[in-house]
């Protein structure tokens, strides 16, 4: 089970998760998947917070499934991932000759490509200002501009967001667009971390070595019971994501029956979380700060 995420967008626009794939009996995981199911019936924007890896794109995934778009694209775009002015136009699109090496005819922004179904915007706190005003008139006017051009294109998409920043935070630091914000920060959804939700290791460890003995022929049947303490005693800064890899690294390591605990406690020490490639847990400053009156200005 590997994220596409890393990737502009999903692939073959179709939403792969459903709640069922959110593991987890913990009350903290139970509780965030009953609001976001209600979200579901709900066509309004939904803003997902959460530290990376918690399974901010597992929520987008499964409440697309769950709505009455759920049979429409659904379109993933990591704003980290791709340069601002890229961005603009796999966002947008753009008319035949809007640039040099512009497509003959134009081509349809995500925007379009989402029409009838769901656009997951996630990091959206590391859009430009320029960006932002442009999705704030999206979500006013549901009409897109592609670069280039002056017509005016109806979609119809419902926006799902997602950030692992203090969204609000950058807003009083003037890093974020406060009516942007506002228009966002509707239907919230916070996911819990893994620290906050120990008791659902053991089931998450279980899918990760079904997932790892398949990916690596491998049979191995678990982890010796000092290594769960190992790991009941770990922070999880990288999440779920990081249980992920590391069982990945546990499986490729062991050739016995059981992970034994002496692997298990090296792995957690030595490299405790892959780097995140696209985030950045520095607030972005490359909005830059205006000297009064911010956040004013019309989209
Ligand atoms: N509750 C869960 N049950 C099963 N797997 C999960 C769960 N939460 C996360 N995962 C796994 O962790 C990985 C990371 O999840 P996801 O990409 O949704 O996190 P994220 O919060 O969007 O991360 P980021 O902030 O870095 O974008 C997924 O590939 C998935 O395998």
């Amino acid at each position: 089970m590997v994220s596409s995420k890393r990737k502009i967008r999903s692939r073959g626009h179709v939403a792969k998760y459903t709640f069922d794939d959110i593991l987890g009996k913990s009350a903290k995981i139970k509780s965030a998947i009953e609001k976001a199911r209600r979200f579901g019936s709900v066509d309004a924007t939904v803003l997902i917070y959460g530290e990376t890896g918690v399974g901010k794109e597992f929520f987008a995934h499964a409440i697309h499934n769950v709505s009455p778009r759920k049979d429409g694209p659904f379109i993933a775009v990591n704003c980290a991932a791709v340069p601002e002015n890229l961005l603009e136009s796999e966002l947008f699109g753009y008319a035949e000759g809007a640039f040099t090496g512009a497509k003959k005819g134009g081509k349809r922004g995500f925007f379009e490509m989402a029409n009838q179904g769901t656009i997951f915007l996630d990091e959206i706190s590391e859009m430009s200002d320029k960006l932002q005003t442009r999705l704030l008139r999206v979500l006013q006017e549901y009409e897109i501009m592609r670069l280039g051009d002056d017509r005016l294109i109806s979609v119809d998409v419902r926006v799902i967001a997602a950030t692992n920043s203090d969204l609000r935070g950058l807003v009083e630091d003037r890093l974020f667009r406060a009516d942007l914000f506002y228009r966002i920060n509707v239907l919230t959804l916070l996911v819990p971390t893994l620290r906050e939700r120990r008791e659902d290791i053991p089931v998450l460890v279980d899918h990760f070595l079904g997932v790892c003995n398949q990916k690596f022929q491998k049979n191995i049947k678990g982890i010796e019971p000092k290594g769960i303490d190992h790991f009941y005693a770990h922070d999880w800064p990288g999440n779920t994501r990081e249980l992920q890899n590391i069982m990945e690294r546990l499986v490729i390591l062991t050739d016995d029956d059981y992970i034994s605990a002496d692997l298990v406690a090296e792995s957690l020490i030595v490299s405790p979380i892959e780097p995140h490639p696209f985030s950045s847990h520095e607030p972005p400053t490359r909005i830059p700060k205006p000297a009064k009156a911010p956040n004013k200005s019309q989209p």
